[in-house]
């Protein structure tokens, strides 16, 4: 596309140099540009990316787009703010791909990945193909393509559509992290349908407070848009939990039409008669579409929910409940959550991506349900992130369990110790005989297997699928299931 015609929507932008020329594509990482591209500085939050349009240019850029001016030879485009110029170039150079497709987002605490998947996974039985983006990965059809975010920055989801959109996709369904959201990374996406999940304690250290939290997660449900056609593929709906306080929010500030579902309080779409079994969770799912006995073969409450999320969000595309059933029952596990390692040995080992205090109660109260012998909880906290949650998550363990084994996740560029430190700050009142620490997360994960008799339980938290451990800058490979693998073997 011409770089005249990508910049045509753009009201403030000043152009130095000739805008008479095709841009091939767009790059916010000049270790990334190629000939033909155009180079988007962007201000980070560690580095002012104004220092690399230099960089970019020796790559090939043949135009930078900046917000203050800088002696290059190439086209210069100087606009006030070029993160919000880059949402509108990029859904400019990609055609806008969300108005092709019907764009679904998912935000909440925990339970998005799941409830994304649960969702992707109907449309696909449908027969309505659908892309997906989230914390593991991008998927369209069969291929995959590794993320660095949960929801990736507006350049890379317009692409992603695209590409969605050219291998024949109806569907979009995305995470949309509250980071993503407050940054803008979702600008420029027509979303179709928003669904909520639940609000509790998560990154505080960038929200501050929960209300700043609560409100970054609004932004998903007030961008949503405001048709309401007799066509239903023009409709545009919120799916809300019922259950959870801050839908009344979010139902206020969202023009579209609200979908509720829940189990305690009344809802379009509810859970009764709920019984955990060890071949997974049965339930009658009411809805405003029909009742039906549904199977799950996914275990814990929160599960019901996300289940839920996913009925309401189908059963609004139109699909039969059948239809909806019989996915939501196929559905054997989610990569990295609650997924048991077997070596045959005679005591269960589960590796859930519980990280937050919320979802690590729910994972052991939902163990504690079925468990016959001692639970063993290893778990630690992420460095570089909310440590307000640390001793709450240490408490939740230390109680629920019957032991806790302290130990690293992704110290990221903390001093591993003191990270723990912070951790048993929750623990002062705990006796002493329920909890250990580890620094080690290998030494924690072995440890917790020797301690493990017949009967017992031992709860990998905190990294599910993840395939690294991040100390100091470096990822080094880490795999929760493969270690625990090792352990069972040794
Ligand atoms: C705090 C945060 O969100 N940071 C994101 C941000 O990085 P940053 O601002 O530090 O970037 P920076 O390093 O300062 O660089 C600034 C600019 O210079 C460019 N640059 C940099 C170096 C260079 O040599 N050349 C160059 O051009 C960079 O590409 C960038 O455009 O922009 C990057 C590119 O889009 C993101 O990958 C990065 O996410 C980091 C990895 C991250 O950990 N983010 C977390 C907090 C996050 O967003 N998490 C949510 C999920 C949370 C949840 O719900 O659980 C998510 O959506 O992933
Ligand atoms: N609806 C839910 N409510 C509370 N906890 C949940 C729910 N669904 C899943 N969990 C727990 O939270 C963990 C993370 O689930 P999932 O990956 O689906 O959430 P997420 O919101 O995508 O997380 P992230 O913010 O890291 O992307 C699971 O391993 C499980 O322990
Ligand atoms: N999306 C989450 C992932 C946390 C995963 C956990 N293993 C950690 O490193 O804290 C975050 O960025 O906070
Ligand atoms: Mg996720």
């Amino acid at each position: 596309m011409k770089l005249k015609e990508l910049l045509r929507p753009l009201v403030i932008a000043k152009v130095v140099g000739n805008a008479d020329i095709e841009i091939m594509g767009i790059e916010t990482d000049s270790r990334r540009v190629r000939p033909g591209h155009l180079f988007v500085a962007l201000r980070g939050f560690t580095v002012d990316g104004h220092r690399f349009v230099r960089q970019a240019v020796e790559q090939g850029a043949v135009a930078v787009l900046v917000e203050e001016d800088v002696d290059v030879p190439v086209t210069v485009v100087r606009v006030p703010d070029t993160r919000r110029a880059m949402a509108v170039l990029a859904a400019t150079f990609y055609r806008h791909p969300t108005r092709e497709l019907k764009l679904i987002g998912v935000t909440g605490t925990n339970g998005k990945t799941t409830t994304v998947h649960l969702i992707q996974r109907i449309l696909n039985d449908f027969g309505t193909p659908a892309g997906m983006i989230g914390t593991i990965h991008m998927q369209i059809g069969d291929r995959t393509y590794p993320v660095q975010n949960t929801t990736p920055d507006v350049v890379e989801l317009q692409k992603g559509f695209r590409m969605m959109r050219d291998a024949g996709c109806a569907y979009a369904v995305i995470e949309a992290s509250s980071h993503a959201l407050d940054l803008g990374r979702t600008r420029g996406c027509e979303f179709h349908s928003a669904v909520f999940t639940n609000l509790t304690q998560d990154h505080l250290d960038y929200h501050k407070t929960m209300e700043e939290y609560r409100a970054a997660k609004g932004l998903l449900f007030s961008q949503l848009g405001n048709r309401y056609e007799d066509d239903p593929a023009d409709n545009r709906y919120a799916i809300l939990n019922a259950d959870d306080e801050a839908s009344a929010y979010f139902a206020r500030i969202t023009p579209a039409q609200v979908i509720t579902y829940g189990i305690e309080q009344n809802a379009d779409v509810r859970a009764e008669q709920i019984r955990q079994g060890a071949d997974g969770t049965r339930f009658v799912l009411r809805t405003f579409r029909g009742d039906v006995d549904l199977h799950l073969q996914l275990v814990g409450k929160f599960n019901v929910y996300n289940a839920l999320a996913a009925t309401a969000t189908a059963l609004a595309e139109g699909i039969p409940l059948e239809h909806i059933k019989r996915s939501l029952e196929s559905v054997s596990g989610v990569n990295g959550r609650f997924e048991k390692v077997d070596e045959g040995q005679p005591f269960t080992v589960l590796v859930d991506y519980a990280h937050t205090p919320d979802s690590l109660e729910n994972v052991l109260k939902t163990i504690r349900e079925f468990a016959e012998g001692t639970i063993y909880c290893v778990v630690g906290c992420g460095g570089d992130r909310d440590r307000t949650k640390r001793p709450i998550m240490a408490k939740i363990a230390a109680t629920y369990a019957d032991v806790a084994l302290f130990t690293s996740d992704n110290p990221r560029t903390e001093d591993p110790e003191a990270i723990l430190a912070d951790m048993v700050e929750g623990v002062k009142e705990v006796p002493k005989d329920r909890y250990d620490v580890i620094v080690d997360r290998r030494e924690a994960i072995f440890e917790a297997i020797r301690r493990a008799r017949p009967g017992d339980v031992v709860l990998i938290a905190g990294k599910g699928h993840e395939t690294y451990q991040e100390i100091n800058g470096v990822r080094h490979d880490f795999d929760d299931r493969e270690v625990a693998r090792e352990a069972l073997r040794s």
